[in-house]
């Protein structure tokens, strides 16, 4: 039997706000088979990229169809005011609303869409450009276990995915996951900058640093030992890592004080961009 991803009955497909999430996202649909037939994109700043995409068959920047099945809200949190009064007539219970947004609850999206709308959030990242995202997804009290079931489909052609129990986690989904590659991106700059104040050309010291990050993932991913124990089994008794580990993890100024304090200051952030919302 043919292998099934969820989206053969996609259906009509709105997308609005097509940038870096929006058009990994987009990307992925289009990988996993859905017809650009079936798409149609609403961004004011279109990227050479989705232009192209017309010459397939996706629509770019017409008015609002008349039937939609999943409309995609990956614009900005600030913009949501200002664009979703537009897609108001879509906001009858038919379509489902997919909003990426940080911060923008489900109480504010339905009340900018209408009330009877079934409503999923959901916090991924942009490793999803590379099919190695994660998304954290919850639904108003509209979205039937089918309907979930369908929208993760959308999201879990970009990366793993998990349902959240309420959505109060979110803030901190967002602060972990949602924010969590720029911290690994700054870390791998680091690494390599580090490289070169040790004398090393950038090159190699960029090199050296993002295939260590990538390689540390790929085994925590695929060990069966926990990224303790994996730690554990780089440091040599009095070697060199247990030197370097002995000032990164010291408890006030090295790793876990510092992440503790950013993926804080993340999570604050994203219930102040609700409480504006
Ligand atoms: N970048 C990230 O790592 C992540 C972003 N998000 C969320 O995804 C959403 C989008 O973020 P990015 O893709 O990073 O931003 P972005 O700035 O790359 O994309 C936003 C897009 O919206 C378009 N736009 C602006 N006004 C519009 C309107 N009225 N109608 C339609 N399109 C409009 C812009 O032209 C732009 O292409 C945000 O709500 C953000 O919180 C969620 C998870 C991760
Ligand atoms: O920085 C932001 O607000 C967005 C949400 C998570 C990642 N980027």
């Amino acid at each position: 039997m043919a292998q099934t991803n969820g989206l053969e009955n996609a259906g009509t497909i709105l997308l609005l706000g097509c940038g870096k999430m929006g058009s990994a996202m987009l990307d992925g649909w289009l990988k996993a088979g859905i017809p650009p037939g079936q798409v149609y994109v609403n961004d004011p700043y279109p990227s050479d990229w989705l232009k192209g995409l017309k010459n397939k068959g996706l629509t770019l920047n017409a008015s609002i169809p008349a039937n939609v099945d999943v409309c995609i809200l990956a614009i900005k949190p600030q913009m949501m005011h200002d664009a979703l009064p537009s897609l108001q007539a879509l906001g009858n219970g038919s379509t489902v609303f997919l909003s990426i947004a940080a911060g923008t609850t489900l109480a504010t999206l339905a009340s900018l869409l209408g009330e009877k709308s079934p409503i999923v959030r959901a916090m991924p990242n942009t490793p999803a450009a590379v099919g190695c995202g994660i998304t954290a997804l919850i639904g108003n009290q509209h979205v039937s276990a089918d309907i979930l079931d369908k929208i993760e489909a959308f999201v879990a052609v970009v990366g793993d995915t998990v349902r959240l129990q309420n959505e109060g986690q979110m803030d901190a989904v967002t602060g972990v996951s949602g924010s969590g590659p720029a911290y690994v991106f700054h870390l791998i700059e680091t690494l390599a900058a580090a490289g070169e104040k040790q004398g090393l050309n950038a090159e190699l010291a960029m090199k050296l640093a993002k295939t260590t990050v990538w390689g540390a993932g790929q085994l925590a991913m695929k060990s069966d030992q926990t990224p303790a124990d994996l730690r554990v089994g780089v440091t040599s008794p009095n070697g060199t890592t247990a030197a370097a580990l002995e000032v990164l993890m010291n408890d006030h100024e090295g790793f876990p004080a510092l992440l503790d304090k950013g993926v804080t200051a993340a999570v604050n952030r994203s219930i102040e961009l609700g409480k504006n919302g």
